[in-house]
Formats: structure tokens, sequence, C-alpha cells
């Protein structure tokens, strides 16, 4: 039913109901994950069209402001993707690629998370300096070591099982942070990085070692990892074209994470570990975890591994004092036939940890960070 219409130029793209606007924030490795996100939309929806946006974001702009005082807005739009999320609300975009890791665990009322992607290597890895031997580990580093790194979660952890390690601040995309620990002049030995942002860099190369429960004693953060994809609430057309990209097995893990975190009323700062995986089940264990479990009509796609509902989720997770010297573990094992069951053994998790003095630990950290907050307006520095 050809008509007319249909041969004439395209409209505007955000009046042009065939494209697919997608917004990402504008560095390297940001690109990058969106232009993961639009191949596997195109591969399973040829006949659209597909257009990325990227936004520099508030937070990449402000490299001055301690990173815990810039995450203390009080409305849900974070630092990151507040202003993609504007325009996600006005119809400007259809989705947003985001790290899930640095997706707030509570969104807009009228936006939702629509998906979570299969998850690329969530480990935490650490990068050493040029001026030092390749394959330096943790345990080999020299004494007084510093290492370069912004995250709460990563030094507090290292601080509680290597107390003669030095830290100090990194920020910058991950290009900077390479760049910062290979300087001639530069104050790190070594720096923390997730190994998959370096993955989709295709910089893995740069990774002395891979840390872990069992290699280092360090665990990640909650998503990282994995890619999400933010939508319009409402947006019934995204929610179903995103049945076709999701990941069953990742989407459990995440939500079981995020569910734990959310109970906590955590946020990017606050030092809480965490490490997912699948054990046991029926079938031939293939080493590699099956891509996708589901096809996009929901159906079951047979894998040679074991059936994912015939597998227990393994949930390990720390909450650290930021000084390292207290700290609050915690293991558990249990089947999850559904986000909804991954979600309701995240909450039991963070229900227990508070009971063995996870509170104690996030209420000093809470109060910590709202006396710098005060020092901060005191100084007359305000917060942008
Ligand atoms: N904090 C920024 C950030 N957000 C997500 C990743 C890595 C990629 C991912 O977790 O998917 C990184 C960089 C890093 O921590 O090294």
């Amino acid at each position: 039913m050809a008509s007319a219409t249909q041969s004439e130029p395209a409209p505007h793209p955000s009046t042009d109901t065939n494209v697919v606007n997608i917004g990402t924030r504008r560095s390297t490795l940001a690109q990058v994950q969106a232009r993961a996100v639009e191949k596997a939309l195109r591969d399973a929806f040829p006949d659209r069209t597909y257009n990325i946006c990227a936004i520099l974001a508030q937070g990449d702009k402000d490299k001055i402001t301690p990173l815990q005082q810039l995450s203390q807005g009080d409305n849900a739009k974070s630092l990151w993707t507040g202003e993609l999320e504007s325009m996600l609300e006005e119809g400007e975009l259809d989705i947003i690629v985001h790290c899930l890791k640095d997706m707030p665990t509570q969104l807009p009322d009228n936006l939702a998370l629509g998906a979570i992607l299969a998850r690329e290597d969530p480990r935490d890895a650490l990068i050493v300096s040029p001026r030092l031997p390749k394959g330096t580990h943790l345990n080999t580093l020299p004494k007084d070591a510093t290492i370069g790194t912004s995250s709460v979660r990563r030094a507090a952890q290292l601080r509680r099982l290597y107390p003669s390690l030095r830290f100090a601040d990194l920020r910058g995309n991950v290009g900077t942070r390479l760049a910062k620990l290979d300087a001639e002049d530069s104050p790190y030995s070594a720096i923390i990085l997730a190994a998959a942002g370096l993955k989709r860099l295709g910089m893995e190369d740069r990774i002395s070692q891979y840390l872990s429960s069992d290699n280092g004693g360090m665990l990640y953060a909650v998503g990282q990892g994995a890619l999400a994809i933010e939508i319009r609430k409402d947006d019934e057309t995204m929610k179903k074209m995103l049945q076709s990209i999701r990941c069953e097995r990742s989407s459990r893990a995440c939500s079981a994470e995020r569910a734990l975190l959310r109970y906590l009323e955590g946020g990017c700062s606050v030092p809480i570990g965490i490490e997912t995986s699948w054990r046991g089940g029926k079938g031939v264990a293939t080493g590699v975890e099956p891509a996708r479990d589901y096809d996009k009509d929901g159906q079951a796609i047979e894998e040679a591994g074991p059936h994912l509902d015939d597998q227990e989720l393994v949930l390990k997770t720390i909450v650290v004092s930021v000084d390292g010297k207290d700290s609050v573990e915690y293991e558990s094992v249990r089947k999850v036939r559904s986000v909804e069951e991954a979600e309701t053994m995240g909450r039991d998790i963070a229900k227990i940890l508070i009971e063995r003095g996870a509170d104690k630990i996030l209420e000093k950290i809470h109060t910590e960070k709202q006396w710098a907050a005060k020092k901060q307006l005191e100084a007359g520095i305000a917060n942008p």
C-alpha cells in the first residue's frame, strides 16, 4: 500500500515515529556502549532508523567538587543523567543507554528501567604503572604504593585488607585515568578500573590482576559490567522492542543486587561490594554463560549449559566503613525463578546485613557526608 507520503524525505527525527533516538553520555566508552545497543536493536528490528545523541553531563563538567558531595542532590535526577532524562521525558529521546552501575536505584516517576542487557565481566581490575613489572598484583605492589581511585567502595575494601597502601583521588573517563597513571610524574603506582569498560574499549591488555572474592579480596559495585536501558514508563513500543535484547540471567542477578542496595539506601559512593554467580543445575556446563536465555517472545532458548531456573544464585556482599576498620559480610544461595524473586533475595540479604551492624556503618558515613556538605556551605562553596 505505497502512498506518495512514504517517498517524501524523513521529517525531523524527534517527530518521525520510525526513528529510535538513543541518548548517551559523550565519553568514548559511553558512545561505544550506545553503538553496541544500536547494533543489537538494528539486528532485531532492521526496518527502523537509529540515531545516537551524545550529551556532555553535568558530572563530566565539574571535576573539582568531591564526587560524594556532588551526588547529594535531593531530586531523583542524577548528576550524570539529568539532562538525558529531561530529553527522554520530552520525547526528544526514546531510550538512554547507561552503565547500570551509574543508575540510581530510584528513577523519576515517569521513567523506568526498560531492560538490563547481558553482563560483561563485572570484576574490578588492577592496572599498574608502566614503571612497575607487568603482572604486578596487589600483594606484590611496593609497600607504600599509592592507588588512584575516587571510589569509596574500592578504597575502603583495599584499606581493610592492605593497610599499608595509600590512596589519592583520581577522576575522569577511562582514557584520562590511564593517561594520569602513565604520566612521567604520576603520583600513582596503580589504579582500579572496571574490567568491563577496559574490555569494551579493547584495552584489557592493561589489566595486571582481575579482582574478586578469591583473588585480591575485592567485591564489585552493584550492577557493574551491565548495560541498562532507561525508557518512558508508558512507552509500550520500546518495552516490546527491548524484550529481544534483554538478558534474563543478568536481569535476575543485577535486580537482586539493586534491591539490596535500594533497601540499604546506598548510593554510588557507599562502600557496598557485591559478587553474584550461578551454580548447579542439570545439563552440560559449557563454562560460558549463555548470552540470552529467552527469545523475543519470551520462549526459553535451549542451551548446552544448565537451565537458569535449575541454577542457584550465589550472592556475596560486604559493607565496609570508609577507613576499612569495620565491615559486615554475608553470603547467600537461593533459587530465584524471576526478577521479582531475585529482588526479594536482595532485600532479605539487606535486612540480615542491617541486623549484623551494617546500619551503624552506613549511619556514620551518612553523618560524615552531611558534615562535609555543611562545611562546604559554610566555606561559601556552592554545589552546582
Ligand atoms: N564510575 C564510572 C563507570 N561506570 C561504569 C564503568 C565501567 C563499565 C561498567 O561497569 O559497565 C565506569 C568506569 C569504572 O568504574 O572503571
